[in-house]
């Protein structure tokens, strides 16, 4: 697809035996905002060193901009521009003054580097904060200066890594609005990584869930955080019973739904002829098989649906990475 500017194909990265990140396969399109979401060793910083060719693959290929970045490194960091959880500035240099010095070692003219630097301290809000100095500003100032110092070159994507670490909630709000609005206006591609979904989840035109090395699930965030937030009945089981009549003919399923029904965890019970769907908020089988086999229907299967997109989200992120501490 021509408009597919970063690819990944089966890529790998092991670090001994130890499986970092494991045969990723990924397309993201032009001006697409893309969130890298997963809890913290996922696999997120790998994969984005292993495209900007700042760690080679063990097995697979990523390109960026059309590059193969294992092969060309150098030429996929003229287009890219990376954003390290904490960026590096000289911290004794004004805000304005570090962007200047990223500008000249980009080879701007003096004339060329101010008028894109000023433009810059504009478009993120620090055209007030340009004389102070750098090792004043606040943890969501050096962000937002982080930013602009990633756009001095005109990239054509940008990576981002936890951009919104140790930021408070309007600065995060503020950052956030300033990347989508980036990405619309001037159709940079975006790729955000995070571990906080909801904020992934305000920006991001598709996410890729993360855990263990492995891309669990992609996809437009209605359809996946639908699936995510659907959790009034994260588990569903379907048990078939052998007969549906009693001895005298009476259907059974009634007295039987209505039985399920009432067992703890249980919120839902669909009958289609000898089909029971039963939809719960904790793992129903033993009480449904007991339930059944009790009255006396015979039990002809059980089966609990397994790994939705809710599991994983269960398992891997409630009350731990996603809503340990952060609003
Ligand atoms: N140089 C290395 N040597 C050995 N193991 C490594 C190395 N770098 C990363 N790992 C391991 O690879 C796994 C993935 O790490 P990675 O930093 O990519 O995860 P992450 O999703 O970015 O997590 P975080 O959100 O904490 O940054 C982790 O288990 C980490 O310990």
């Amino acid at each position: 697809m021509s408009d597919t500017i970063i690819e990944l194909k089966g890529l790998t990265k092991k670090y001994g035996d130890f499986t970092a990140v494991d045969r990723l396969d990924l397309s993201i399109t032009k001006g697409e905002v893309f969130g890298l979401l997963g809890p913290n060793g996922a696999g997120k910083s790998t994969t984005i060193l292993m495209m900007l060719g700042l760690t080679e693959p063990t097995s697979g290929k990523v390109s960026v901009c059309g590059i193969d970045s294992t092969v060309n490194p150098i030429e996929v960091k003229r287009r890219v521009g990376y954003l390290p959880d904490d960026v590096g500035f000289y911290e004794q240099l004004s805000g304005r003054d570090n962007l200047l010095y990223t500008a000249r070692l980009n080879r701007l003219s003096w004339r060329e580097a101010e008028k894109r630097v000023d433009r810059l301290l504009d478009r993120v809000g620090l055209r007030e904060a340009s004389a102070k100095k750098a090792g004043k500003y606040s943890r969501g100032m050096r962000q937002r200066l982080g930013l602009a110092d990633v756009l001095v070159k005109n990239p054509e994507v940008i990576i981002l890594d936890e951009p919104t670490l140790g930021i408070d909630p309007i600065g995060v709000r503020e950052f956030l609005d300033l990347i989508v609005s980036l990405s619309r206006e001037e159709r940079i591609t975006v790729l955000l990584s995070s571990h906080h979904l909801h904020q992934v989840q305000q920006v991001c035109d598709r996410v890729g869930i993360f855990v263990a090395g492995k891309l669990l699930a992609q996809g437009n965030i209605a359809e996946l955080s639908k699936a995510l937030f659907s959790d009034k009945e994260p588990y569903s089981t379907e048990a078939r019973i052998e007969r549906t009549e009693t001895t005298d003919g009476r259907p059974l399923a009634e007295g039987l739904r209505a039985r399920l029904l009432g067992l703890r965890g249980v919120v839902s019970v669909r009958v289609d002829g000898n089909r029971f769907y039963i939809g719960s908020t904790q793992d129903v089988t033993t009480l449904v098989a007991q339930t059944i086999v009790d009255s006396g229907f015979g039990l002809k299967s059980l089966n609990m649906k397994e790994y939705g997109l809710d599991d994983i989200y269960t398992k891997y992120f409630e009350g731990g990475e996603l809503y340990g501490k952060t609003a």
